[in-house]
């Protein structure tokens, strides 16, 4: 790809200049005077003193510091910025699928709408001001934020792009994120979105805990799932314009906006390890059952960020990539089946396996929250009982994720009231028969 060039290695400390000997030498990070007349910084992404193997922080070398933020006035609460940003307060066990959001004639797109101002807040858990809980969006939009970036204080924000490409100009460098990658921007890193084609659409979720990990593989061994080398890193690319930029800083949940006069992607150089990164689903190596039983969705997590009980997530990530089934005797799509975690689902393209009903389509999403009842729908019962078991490829186009909370969520009056919600979702489970009664012998003895 023209103008993009990438580093390889999940968590990896790398280093990258795009002015030959802008980086420091001799081991040190912030030298009495850095070269060209650089500024030093660093931005930390954990406690200082976090283990070596959760500690993130990246030196940033900069045209000017970050410091000069507010030269034409201080930080000011702007709600309108985000206007489809609201609180989370609507409580229901009930399960709820959406439509997709559309990109156009409808709010917010009778008029251009940039990344934040098209980010809709669907459902949400817990409070960034003590680290724990998640929020997961929506969104659409069809300007670049070519005079703004935002930095989220709140929590690192996973993105899944599921209409049109986004270029996305980050302190380190760039990221152009097709469609069937996910991109995660670390907080308090700078980044401003431009969708490429005429409109994008996708889905966020921001996590306000721990960083994200990649899963343990136990007894897989030391491949398969997503490999280290696939997650790929920005190389350094500074601007150096005196533009006035607006700058949107998301903290405790609200949005405030400052301005600088001098360009935020100043950064000709960096090492460290907390930076932003991006992951192609297609290189996620699928292990499953090979002779019988339907397994558990975890065997597909692409990405965890761990809560403090052990095997517990805040939230996984997890993919449901195009795979072959195999399995004997076994009811193949998703089982019935009632969690203990929260799951909100979204299908970047085809179709998913539990759903062959119509209603849950590209783009659109779903909700099942803790110990609600949910799988497959009458007709991929039907279908999947009576399945001859070959071996079959699932569907080579269809890719669904999953985010995956231990959280309760609570749902925005947007999420509820919008004209995307479908109404008739739980209708998709209505006609099971009682099979049972039919072929039960009278005297309440074994069926067939
Ligand atoms: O479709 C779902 O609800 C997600 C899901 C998939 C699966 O294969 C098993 C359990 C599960 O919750
Ligand atoms: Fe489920």
């Amino acid at each position: 790809m023209v103008g993009y060039s990438y580093l390889k290695g999940f968590k990896s400390h790398l280093e990258s200049e795009a002015l030959q000997g802008a980086l420091p030498k001799n081991g040190r990070n912030n030298p009495q005077k850095c070269s060209f007349g650089l500024y030093a910084e660093q931005i930390s992404g954990s406690a200082f003193t976090e283990p070596r193997a959760s500690n993130l922080k990246t030196w940033l070398y900069k045209i000017k510091p970050s410091v000069v933020i507010g030269g034409l006035g201080e930080f000011v609460e702007n709600a309108k910025r985000a206007p489809y940003v609201q609180q989370a307060e609507i409580v229901t066990p009930e399960r709820l699928r959406w439509n997709p959001l559309a990109v156009e004639g409808q709010p917010p797109h009778e008029q251009q709408t940039d990344f934040v101002a098209g980010l809709r807040t669907v459902a949400a858990h817990g409070d960034p001001s003590n680290r724990d809980g998640l929020q997961i969006y929506v969104y659409t939009c069809n300007k670049p934020m070519n005079t703004s970036c935002m930095y989220n204080s709140d929590g690192d924000m996973l993105i899944v792009p599921q209409l049109g490409s986004l270029d996305i100009r980050t302190e380190v460098g760039l990221l152009h994120v097709e469609t069937g990658y996910i991109v995660v921007i670390p907080r308090n890193i700078k980044f401003a979105v431009s969708p490429v084609s005429e409109h994008a659409r996708g889905y966020v979720c921001e996590i306000y805990g721990r960083h994200f990990e990649l899963p343990e593989r136990g007894v897989i061994g030391a491949n398969g799932l997503a490999s280290e080398v696939d997650f790929l890193y920005p190389t350094a690319a500074f601007r150096d314009e005196d533009v006035k930029t607006e700058v949107i800083c998301k903290f405790q949940n609200r949005f405030f906006t400052s301005w600088v006069e001098s360009d935020p992607f100043d950064v000709v150089a960096w090492r460290g390890n907390y930076l932003p990164f991006m992951y192609d689903l297609e290189n996620f190596c699928p292990v499953n059952s090979v002779l019988f039983d339907h397994m558990d969705p975890s065997i597909f997590t692409v990405l965890t960020s761990p809560s403090a009980t052990p095997g517990v997530a805040l939230l996984d990530f997890v993919v449901f990539p195009p795979r072959w089934m195999v399995q004997e005797d076994t009811f193949r799509p998703p089982y019935f089946h009632r969690n203990c975690m929260t799951e909100y689902m979204g299908l970047i393209r085809g179709t998913y396996d539990a759903k062959s009903g119509k209603g849950f389509v590209p783009g659109g999403s779903s909700l099942h929250s803790m110990g609600s009842p949910h799988g497959p729908d009458v007709e991929s019962f039907e279908t999947a009982t009576s399945a001859d078991l070959k071996p079959a490829k699932l569907g080579s186009e269809d890719v669904a994720f999953m985010f995956e909370t231990s959280k309760m969520l609570n749902l925005t009056k947007w999420a509820i009231e919008c004209p995307e919600r479908d109404r008739e979702y739980v209708a998709c489970w209505s006609g099971f028969e009682n099979h049972f009664r039919k072929r039960a012998k009278p005297s309440g003895g074994d069926g067939d």
